[in-house]
């Protein structure tokens, strides 16, 4: 059977395998493949559980905030003009008006004593702040004479006005956007469903007959990178050198997942079925190995509307390949509007020197430190691409490109770790 499926992989003409592109050019074509799938459908959810989850709505304002005219401070409402005609005398004080308050008119030659949000009474245009003025004999006198008309008065749609545009579709909603949902009065809003992901980890080592047994990482380490991006992920291992087992599996993920992510068992060994395997399948082979370190065997296949990312089995390279091909796509996929991105690179001094490979692209792992307004960004030691400790003393990437080196001291960007 083993040699059957593999036979059958290798001469289907679907399953042409492209040669090895370089890192940009697999970015552009996963970028390309992005425009043409279809989002995830959308589901209502009440605003109390919105935050996180992306909008599929463009929310316009109902009403304007703020709703009416109101004080900026706790104080007195009058007429300008009637306190300059006034003088010295002042104006009899009449009533109290609270937030929350029905607002009665003003009647001519008097002030009201107004508190902070509550609505102006109609007739009144300005409030001076209790502070500035004194009260002997009920009636108000100003400390100072500089009012003026609309002085502390909060105008009505001073913020945004009925129809204009709050927030729009496509952005990840967190504490920033929800009191303006609450605002509009919203009590459910329509979001992208979560993502769902099936991780599937290969290699007979992690089986429980293995001689040589050893602990299976990568499931655990992408669970929780996607995880933190909403994504709903199950973990699988295929502890067996079994293409049928794992054929089985994946066939499985297909009908369970939106997105498949494989890893380990994509490079060119005896044992790297997951090629042959979903070409069996029928998978389509977007890219076949990048130019990159790390990250060389990295794949992306289409099986039937759905991608499967094949990640290297080496932990360190299988974490930042998912940082650089998962979580942009991810986020597209999600609905996520790329132009709104949050984490930007940063940009600072070099503190190392590098030389990338005349035709690999470098990604290094580094942190960034501040000193004096200026970034310093310095690189992480870092024994190769199976590496997970590097990952924690690191907060980001810097890029060499194919063929170019950095100096001590040049300018770089360091791509931020998602969160
Ligand atoms: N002749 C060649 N050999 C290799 C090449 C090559 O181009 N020619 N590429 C090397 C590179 S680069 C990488 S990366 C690895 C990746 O190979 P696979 O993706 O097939 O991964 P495996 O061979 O299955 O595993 C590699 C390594 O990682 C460990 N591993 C795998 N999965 C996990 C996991 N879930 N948790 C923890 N550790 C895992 C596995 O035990 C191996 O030690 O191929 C090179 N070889
Ligand atoms: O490219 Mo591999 O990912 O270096 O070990």
């Amino acid at each position: 059977m083993v040699g059957s499926l593999l036979a059958s992989a290798v001469s289907d003409p679907k399953c042409a395998v492209p040669d090895m592109v370089a890192y940009d050019e697999a970015q552009a074509i996963l970028a390309a493949y992005m425009q043409n799938i279809p989002l995830l459908t959308t589901e209502f959810v009440s605003i109390s559980q919105a935050s996180g989850r992306v909008l599929a709505e463009d929310i316009r304002a109902v009403m304007p905030r703020p709703e009416a005219d109101i004080s900026a401070m706790d104080g007195y409402a009058f007429r300008c003009a009637d306190m300059e005609k006034a003088g010295s005398v002042g104006l009899p004080l009449a009533g109290q008006i609270a937030a929350g308050d029905a607002s009665p008119s003003l009647e001519k030659g008097v002030a009201c004593s107004i508190l902070t949000g509550a609505r102006i009474p109609a007739g009144a245009d300005c409030v001076v702040a209790q502070e500035r003025t004194s009260i002997t004999d009920g009636h108000v006198h100003l400390l100072e004479q500089n009012v003026r008309n609309g002085l502390n008065i909060r105008r009505s749609g001073e913020e945004f006005c009925k129809g204009d545009m709050l927030l729009e579709h496509g952005l990840k909603l967190d504490w920033r956007h929800l009191s303006i949902l609450a605002h509009q009065g919203k009590e459910q809003v329509s979001v992208y469903k979560h993502p769902k992901v099936c991780v599937v980890a290969n290699g007979a080592e992690f089986g429980a007959t293995a001689t040589d047994c050893r602990t299976e990482l990568n499931t655990q380490l992408l669970a929780a990178m996607l995880q933190s991006e909403g994504v709903r992920v199950t973990r699988y291992v295929c502890g067996s050198d079994s293409m049928e087992a794992l054929h089985k599996l994946l066939h499985q993920c297909a009908q369970e997942a939106d997105i498949l992510i494989t890893t380990g068992g994509i490079s060119v060994g005896q044992t790297d079925h997951v090629l042959h395997v979903l070409c069996q399948m029928g998978a389509k082979c977007l890219f076949r190995r990048v130019k990159m370190r790390p990250g060389k065997p990295m794949t992306v296949m289409q099986l039937g509307q759905k991608m499967v990312f094949c990640l290297p089995g080496n932990p360190g390279a299988a974490a930042i390949c998912a940082q650089l091909f998962i979580i942009p796509f991810l986020r597209g996929f999600a609905g996520e509007k790329q132009e709104k991105k949050t984490s930007m690179p940063i940009e600072g001094q070099s503190s190392f020197a590098y030389v990338a490979a005349a035709d690999t692209t470098s990604f290094l792992p580094v942190y960034s430190t501040e000193n004096k307004g200026k970034n310093l960004i310095t690189l992480v030691r870092s024994v190769g691409a199976s590496d997970i400790l590097c990952l924690t003393q690191a907060t980001g990437l810097v890029r060499v490109s194919a063929g170019t080196s950095l100096q001590v001291g040049d300018m770089c960007q360091m791509i931020p770790f998602t969160a």
